[in-house]
């Protein structure tokens, strides 16, 4: 038996942030986002989102003596010592290390929800880190999925609903919408499931229509904490394999955390993380 995906209340953050809450899924609803612009503005934006995204980076994100501090009360704690790391175009590259180790820590920091206390981001060829919050949140839109529980499905809104919200929120011209929903929920094997809420589907069916939800604008990278967490090991497997999909068809890199030891040997590279440092390093590219 599977074990359903928890729906977690999502985390309030001051800056804008990919989550969406149900209010936000409410009141985006009724808004038309073509409406006030030119034939020729929809049509820009249009060509602009059907555009191969065929730009090489490499590599596509590199991470440079990065640490973190956090100050609670009058301690400060050293979370991330030191990490160097990097991510190539059509990679698959997981985060393994025990509870409590700086993973997710880190994978904020990959996406820009979080920043380095030390260290540089670069992402695109590009000081990701050194950025305002604005660029940031702007370029994390365009270009970064996200698969993290805080992020989860509405639980009210159908699989179609749930992944034209995220087109909604990246403001992808609405002509574009259906188009793109539909194959992205067949590219995860779901588009005779479209109509369904997460409550009628089992735990990997929600996984997946997440998937489809993180990569339905495009990004360039996906970042993912735990996606195969409460899975049983022929759902990990089917979300494993839509990765590996994804990652050829859809120009996607993906980085993700696990603490599965059966799925690591599908990753192209495997950063062992011991107390907010990289241990080792398992696959072709430099040595951290
Ligand atoms: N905002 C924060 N303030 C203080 N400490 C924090 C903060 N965020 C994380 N930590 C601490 O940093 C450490 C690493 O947490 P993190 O969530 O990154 O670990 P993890 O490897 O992802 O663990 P898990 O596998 O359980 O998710 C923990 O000790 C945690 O308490």
């Amino acid at each position: 038996m599977f074990r359903k995906l928890r729906f977690k209340k999502p985390v309030s953050r001051a800056e804008d942030t990919p989550i969406e809450s149900e209010e936000q899924a409410e009141s985006a609803e009724p808004v038309d986002l073509d409406k006030g612009q030119s034939i020729s503005e929809r049509k820009a934006a249009e060509d602009a989102f059907n555009r191969a995204r065929d730009n090489t980076y490499d590599p596509l994100l590199r991470v440079t003596e990065v640490k973190r501090t956090f100050q609670v009360g009058s301690e400060r704690i050293q979370v991330l010592k030191g990490i160097n790391m990097e991510v190539s175009q059509g990679q698959l590259v997981m985060l393994k290390g025990r509870s409590g180790s700086g993973k997710t820590t880190l994978l904020n920091m990959l996406g820009g929800l979080d920043l380095p206390t030390e260290g540089e981001i670069w992402f695109k060829n590009e000081p990701f880190s050194t950025w305002s919050d604005e660029k940031r949140t702007y370029t994390r839109r365009q270009d970064i999925g996200f698969i993290f529980q805080a992020f989860a499905l509405m639980p009210l809104l159908s699989a179609y609903e749930n992944v034209e919200l995220s087109l909604r929120m990246a403001k992808v011209p609405k002509s574009l919408w259906k188009p793109r929903v539909q194959h992205c929920l067949e590219l995860v094997g779901l588009g005779k499931r479209m109509n369904h809420r997460p409550y009628e589907m089992s735990g990997g069916e929600q996984q997946r229509v997440a998937i489809a939800k993180a990569i339905a604008h495009k990004p360039l990278l996906l970042l993912a904490d735990e996606p195969t967490a409460d899975l049983d090991t022929q759902m990990v497997a089917q979300v494993m394999g839509v990765f590996h999909q994804i990652i050829r068809t859809e120009n996607i890199s993906i980085c993700m955390t696990t603490h599965d030891p059966t799925i690591l040997e599908v990753a192209d590279h495997v950063y062992e993380m011991v107390d907010g440092r990289f241990v080792s390093k398992v696959g072709a590219a430099p040595t951290v």
